[in-house]
């Protein structure tokens, strides 16, 4: 018998109007133990989350033109079209669009190059899809905050004052720019086996991931200590939540990133999916950020890694001595080589001394 998880547990948001310290206590769980949490009874009104469930397809059902027109080449901030495969040549099947709220890029010469991460998304014209764009950028706004009422939660369900974990995103909310995405992975053809990795088994590097699943079908699967294979089916009216890597760095393993994966739909229903991804700001160092938890948390954290036996000393690696922007901007260069070699020739010659991987050279 499994002496781990086999739910995910779910979290009414409203809950912290009636009995603080039971949503509070009940968070607390759900992220020391879990990982994962279904967040229902949220903010974001239902009426966006229907509008958004309805564009998502249409945007994925636009001729291949006009996706080609938004293609992440064409973007010097990362933001837009990626086709199955993307430009990294991985194994996904998926389909995605990336965008982020409207920035204005801060890069000046001399300036650090992750600057330059942050500016406009690209946008299909409204004429081709009416309303996306309005739409989407309602959506990317309410997340934001969502994001930062959760993330005083989760500071207070960890024992810390409200405003402690907030230092992760700096002092000023314009000069960060979380990332969303906007996935469509096909259905695995009839009769074909072996294939259907939507996406395989990975933890994300955000701090914490709000994902939309919005339509029905249960692909995506969390990885519990056990390393059993949990369904995370959808569930209308919430937001899956998960935890990631740099959350995970920035607590020591209070809180642990949680593995998990997508698989393809079976049938011929392709599954859409929107995802929200929160992180540091760019000119913070995870190794810098320390927080004091209370004896009661780091008990919770004891007895859970005992539990799953795993008391492996928590240990910085090199990148988590560099600045967040540097970071990520490597990781954006290494997946993207079309708009890195249009956008970053200096940083093209370093990283891709061969010039563009074989994949993109017939392209
Ligand atoms: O599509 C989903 O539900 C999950 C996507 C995901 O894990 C990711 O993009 O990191
Ligand atoms: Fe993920």
């Amino acid at each position: 018998m499994s002496l781990d998880y086999t739910q995910i547990p779910v979290v009414d948001w409203t809950l912290a109007q009636r009995d603080k310290p039971l949503f509070l206590s009940q968070l607390r769980g759900a992220m020391i133990n879990v990982g994962f949490l279904y967040l229902s009874n949220h903010p974001v009104p239902m009426d966006l989350v229907d509008r958004v469930t309805a564009l998502t397809p249409k945007f994925f059902a636009l001729p291949q033109a006009v996706k080609d027109s938004v293609d992440m080449a064409n973007s010097a901030h990362f933001h837009g079209y990626l086709r199955v495969g993307g430009d990294d040549g991985n194994p996904d099947t998926r389909e995605q669009f990336n965008f982020g709220g409207d920035r204005v890029c801060r890069y000046k010469e001399g300036e650090p190059e992750y600057l330059k991460l942050h500016g406009d998304a690209l946008w299909p014209d409204d004429a081709v899809l009416p309303g996306y764009r309005e739409t989407m950028l309602d959506y990317y706004k309410r997340l934001e905050d969502m994001s930062y009422e959760l993330t005083s939660y989760i500071s207070e369900a960890l024992g810390l004052q409200a405003h402690e974990l907030h230092e992760l995103f700096g002092s000023d909310r314009s000069k960060l720019q979380p990332r969303c995405k906007a996935l469509r992975y096909p259905a695995s053809p009839p009769g074909t086996t072996g294939v259907g990795s939507g996406i395989g088994a990975h933890a994300d590097n955000s701090l914490l991931t709000y994902l939309l699943q919005v339509t029905e079908q249960s692909c995506l699967q969390v990885m519990n200590h056990s390393k059993e294979w949990v369904p995370v089916p959808p569930i209308r009216g919430t937001f899956v939540i998960n935890l990631g890597r740099a959350l995970e760095k920035v607590t020591h393993r209070v809180v642990i990133a949680t593995t998990h994966r997508v698989l393809s739909p079976s049938g011929t229903d392709a599954r859409y999916s929107l995802g929200f991804f929160s992180s540091l700001a760019m000119h913070i160092r995870a190794a810098d950020m320390k927080f004091e938890f209370p004896p009661e948390v780091l008990d919770m954290k004891r007895a859970r890694d005992e539990r799953i036996n795993d008391t492996t000393e928590f240990r910085y690696t090199e990148k988590d001595h560099r600045l967040a922007g540097d970071v990520v901007l490597e990781e954006k260069i290494k997946t993207h080589p079309m708009a890195t070699l249009r956008f970053y020739p200096s940083l093209f010659g370093k990283f891709f001394p061969d010039g563009l991987p074989k994949h993109l050279v017939a392209h």
